[in-house]
């Protein structure tokens, strides 16, 4: 049997350059990037290295100036704004710091709402969304509050159901765990965990170690490319060795 691995994103050529005033700042030029079938792909860097920016371009959420950014066989920086629209929302799940629930709907409404917009059927969204807020640990009592009611933790964590509601092909996050106490954060990077051994692809951008410790393939963007890679190997517990190899990795990029 062969390990090679599935290639879901091929980004070639890549260039997002921003101009402000008369100035261009380019964050990345000439970046060419594989992501695979089923990793949890984590992109570190100092502030302002572009690692959103990058994450943005990969997911359709904004486009590259150059460059192509081909999904499995369609290239979605040649889809016109309504195409990538309808592809981010079948193929992208999303969660960011700042935990955006409707808050005038229960944690089960926020969720079944996002499934609705896909077409799925209730009966079905119904069933597999009670059986995401058990993998991320909310009880019943707690999906009929409302994003008021809870605690952050538990917002986030019913972000990411809400995120992951329509099977979307890649979960990305862009430091799910920044606003969060360590309980929370350890709460949130379990279902991360979770869902990655459960087969979900994830790319997450983050300034922590530990968050990173979570991912299998950890990625650092510097000075406009992809300036090195660590092969992590899977998360089982956050075991010395691998620790040791992120710090030494993260030393060698100069973090
Ligand atoms: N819409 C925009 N217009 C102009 N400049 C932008 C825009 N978005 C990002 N930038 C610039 O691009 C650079 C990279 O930003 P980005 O948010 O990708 O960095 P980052 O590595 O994720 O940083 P941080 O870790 O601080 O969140 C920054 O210098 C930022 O000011």
């Amino acid at each position: 049997m062969s390990n090679k691995k599935e290639i879901i994103i091929k980004a070639t050529k890549l260039k997002k350059s921003f101009i402000t005033g008369d100035t261009e700042q380019t964050i990345f030029e000439n970046l060419d990037l594989n992501i695979y079938r089923g990793d949890f792909t984590v992109i570190m860097g100092s502030s302002g290295a572009g690692k959103s920016t990058l994450m943005y371009s990969l997911s359709g959420m904004d486009r590259p100036s150059s460059g192509e950014v081909v999904w499995n066989d369609k290239t979605i920086t040649s889809l016109s704004d309504d195409r990538l629209a309808i592809f981010r929302r079948k193929n992208c799940g999303f969660v960011f710091q700042q935990i955006y629930l409707l808050d005038k709907m229960s944690l089960m409404d926020n969720v079944l709402t996002a499934s609705a917009l896909s077409g799925a059927s209730k009966k079905d969204s119904v069933k597999y969304a009670k059986e995401l807020f058990e993998l991320v640990n909310i009880p019943e009592i707690t999906r009929k509050k409302f994003p008021s009611q809870v605690s952050g933790g538990e917002a986030q964590r019913a972000g990411i159901v809400r995120a992951v509601i329509n099977k979307p092909e890649i979960l990305f996050a862009d430091e799910p765990t920044g606003a969060l106490n360590s309980n929370n954060s350890t709460a949130v990077l379990d279902v991360f965990t979770k869902l990655h051994n459960d087969g979900q692809s994830i790319i997450l951008v983050t300034h922590d170690k530990k968050t990173a410790l979570r991912g299998n393939r950890v990625l650092y963007v510097k000075d406009g490319m992809i300036y090195g890679e660590c092969d992590l190997g899977v998360y089982t517990n956050e075991s010395k060795d691998r620790e040791a190899k992120l710090n030494n990795f993260l030393t060698e990029m100069g973090w």
